[in-house]
Formats: C-alpha cells, structure tokens, sequence
C-alpha cells in the first residue's frame, strides 16, 4: 500500500473517531454531570481525603506561588463547573470560559447571570477556596462577584482543530497568558495520537512563558454523562502525561497525583487516580 494511501486511510480513522465521540456528547447531561462528581462523596468539604478539596487546593496554590497572573485566563472545556476558576479570577483581569456543548455554556450562562437557577449550589466551592485564601467564609458573595466581573465571555471550543477557538475570540495575539483544562482533554480524544494532537492546538493559545494547569483522570477508559450515556476516554498514566507534556514543548514545575479512596468510587466511572500539573511554556 503505497504512503498516499495509507494516510488517506489513517485521516479517515481519525475522522471517523472524531465523528464516534461528537455523537457519544449528544446526551451529555449538565445536571446529572454536576450530580455524579461534584456532590459528596466526591466533593466532601468536611473530608479532608474527598476529591474536590484536594483539586482546589492545587489550583490555589498553583495560582498564588507568585509566578502566574496577568491579563488573560483561558479555561479550556470547562464543561458546566466554575470550581477551576475560583482561585484564578483573583489573579486575571480577564477571563474565557469555553466548552464544546451548548447546554455546558447556558449552564455557565446562568450562573453568571446570577439567575439563580443553576443546576448545582456553588457556595460551598466559593466558602472553601475564600478558607484557603485566609478569608472569611462570608466573603464568597464578593468571589463570586469577582469572578462574574472577570469572565468576558463563554466561547465554544474544538480541542481537535488547530485553531480550538471561534476567529472572532478577543484574545491577545500573543496568546493566553493562562490556560487551565480539567478533565477535558483524555475525555475527548478517542486515542492517544489524538489526546497528543488536541494538547498541541491548546498550546496555541497560550503564549510563551505562559502557564498551563491541567487536571485530568488516571486509568479511566469511561465515564457516565448521565443515565445511560457511556462516554470512552483514552487511559492515562503519570509517564505519559509527562511524556505528552514534554512532546508538546512544555517544561513540568509540577505534578501532583491523587489516588481515589474505594468510597470515592461511585460507579460514575472508573478513574483510579487524579493528576494535578503545572507546566510552564518555554
Ligand atoms: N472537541 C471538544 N473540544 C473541547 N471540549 C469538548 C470537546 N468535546 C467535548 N468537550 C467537552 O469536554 C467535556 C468536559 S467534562 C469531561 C468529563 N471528564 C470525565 C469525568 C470527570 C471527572 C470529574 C471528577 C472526578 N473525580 O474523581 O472527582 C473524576 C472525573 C472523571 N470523569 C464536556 O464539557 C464536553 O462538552
């Protein structure tokens, strides 16, 4: 088989992996979503060992080292949580939120507008990280202002195509001087080929010597997104996140792994570990 062949062949692979996962999103369930990882057991205020407390204390540290901040935050897939944005809105005058889901980007909506009727209470999340930041816990209703007074828009985003973002996106030419990504890119790509292409089109947006904070699942080749909607992911490991990292460019400052307890296992997936890095841009 001649080499024009073979590669016509593998761009139809591709396209059609693509194809598989774009359907497999149709009955993604915002609420249900939100019900099955950001409810107790996995986000547990009171337990030290609970998943949620453990992200948000890497990201407050990460975001208040001293060595992150400026204009503009990207979060990229942010799917219908803000949690991954509640120690950064400190830190960014400007902030995008994106997802590739219509019904993830009203769920942002709403809770931006303060309508009320969002499908989960982020309070807790909002209390939490004001502890961390040696607030008081009263003063979540001035994060949660700051944060809706930095986001200035909730962008679609396509991790799969060069340029993930829509042409009319305000951001800098220069890029991003922030991106942060959770659970995103491992829960999109159908192979690892693919989870490595979609890390190099984010890396597009951020510009040199920016920082990316990049949450994701260890050992999980499926998650429920809602009743009946089996999603695949691509399984990671530490070594090869690290070894995308470094092929995509990236110099490590740090990873972080959580190992889930067996109650945190809830049948929603089967995630056996969570990864925390910050990576810097050469
Ligand atoms: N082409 C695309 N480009 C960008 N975003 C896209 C694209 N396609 C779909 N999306 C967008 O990406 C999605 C992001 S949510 C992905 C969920 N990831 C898996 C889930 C999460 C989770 C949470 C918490 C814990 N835990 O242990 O506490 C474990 C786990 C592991 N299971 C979704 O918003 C979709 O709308």
């Amino acid at each position: 088989m001649d080499q024009k062949v073979k590669t016509e062949r593998k761009e139809s692979e591709q396209k059609k992996g693509m194809e598989a996962m774009v359907a497999c999103y149709q009955g993604f369930d915002p609420a249900a979503y939100l019900q099955y990882n950001y409810t107790p057991p996995r986000a547990d205020f009171d337990r030290p060992d609970s998943i949620v407390p453990w992200k948000l204390g890497c990201l407050h540290r990460a975001f208040t080292e001293g060595d992150v901040g400026g204009g503009v935050l990207v979060d990229v897939g942010s799917g219908p949580t803000i949690y991954q944005v509640l120690s950064g809105c400190e830190v960014f005058d400007k902030l995008f939120l994106t997802d590739f889901l219509e019904v993830n980007r009203q769920e942002l909506r709403r809770w931006l507008g303060g309508e009320g009727c969002s499908s989960l209470d982020w309070t807790p999340y909002l209390k939490h990280v004001c502890k961390l930041e040696g607030r008081r816990p009263s003063a979540w209703s001035e994060k949660a202002a700051r944060l809706r007074s930095v986001v200035s828009d909730v962008l679609s985003i396509d991790v799969h195509r060069p340029n993930p973002l829509p042409l009319d996106a305000q951001l800098p030419a220069a890029g991003a001087d922030c991106l942060v990504s959770s659970f995103c890119l491992e829960s999109v790509s159908p192979d690892l080929a693919s989870f490595d292409r979609a890390l190099g089109h984010i890396g597009s947006l951020l510009r040199p010597g920016g920082h990316l904070l990049l949450i994701g699942a260890l050992g999980e080749s499926y998650y429920m997104g809602g009743p009946g909607v089996r999603i695949p992911v691509v399984p990671l490991d530490e070594a090869q996140v690290c070894a995308s990292l470094k092929a995509s460019g990236y110099t490590l400052v740090r990873l972080e792994v959580y190992t889930l307890p067996q109650d945190m296992r809830v049948g929603v997936d089967d995630v056996t570990g969570v990864f925390f890095v910050k990576a810097r841009k050469p």
